[in-house]
């Protein structure tokens, strides 16, 4: 079977199984400040165990197409939300589980203004700006205890082409 991997573009139904995509679409749940905002009402499922949620920043290196995937991981204790600070489109690798262990991954290209929330204990590549500045605000959890499973592949897949 080919190791490459064609991203594809992001939806909330695909990406169900793995988590949630926050973004501003189809009508807000409340209209507040006196009607100059439309609010997504909590829109994704943040579930920490044994410790609390954290807010932090991350600055990371755009990545290019055809990306080797040597690595996926997941987060026993607690869901991950990557937040763009910019309307800029990102990749994001995700996972099934398969008794274990990863199964063949699915990559996805987020739209100007898309967010994803990881559901715990999902498999997922790590946070992968496509362009620069590569400025997200992370909301995962911050407490004790072994919080990162790590799976490297014998044979890395390619994403894009
Ligand atoms: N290590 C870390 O804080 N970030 C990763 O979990 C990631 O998914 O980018
Ligand atoms: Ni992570």
């Amino acid at each position: 079977m080919s190791r490459v991997i064609l991203p594809q573009a992001l939806t909330a139904e695909s990406f169900a199984p793995f988590g949630d995509v926050l973004e501003a679409a189809g009508e807000p749940d409340k209209i507040i400040n006196q009607g100059l905002c439309g609010r997504f009402h909590d829109r994704a499922r943040l579930d920490f165990t044994d410790g609390r949620a954290g807010i932090s920043i991350f600055n990371a290196e755009r990545r290019a197409l055809p990306l080797t995937l040597d690595m996926v991981e997941r987060h026993p204790l607690g869901s991950q939300a990557f937040v763009p600070m910019n309307a800029a489109p990102f990749l994001v690798i995700v996972a099934a589980d398969a008794g274990g262990v990863p199964a063949r991954p699915q990559a996805f290209v987020t739209a100007p203004g898309q967010a994803i929330n990881f559901h715990k204990n999902t498999w997922h590549g790590v946070l992968t700006p496509l362009s620069e500045p590569g400025l997200f605000a992370v909301i995962d959890r911050i407490g004790e205890g072994a919080n990162l499973e790590e799976h490297w592949f014998e044979t890395p897949f390619v994403v894009g082409e």
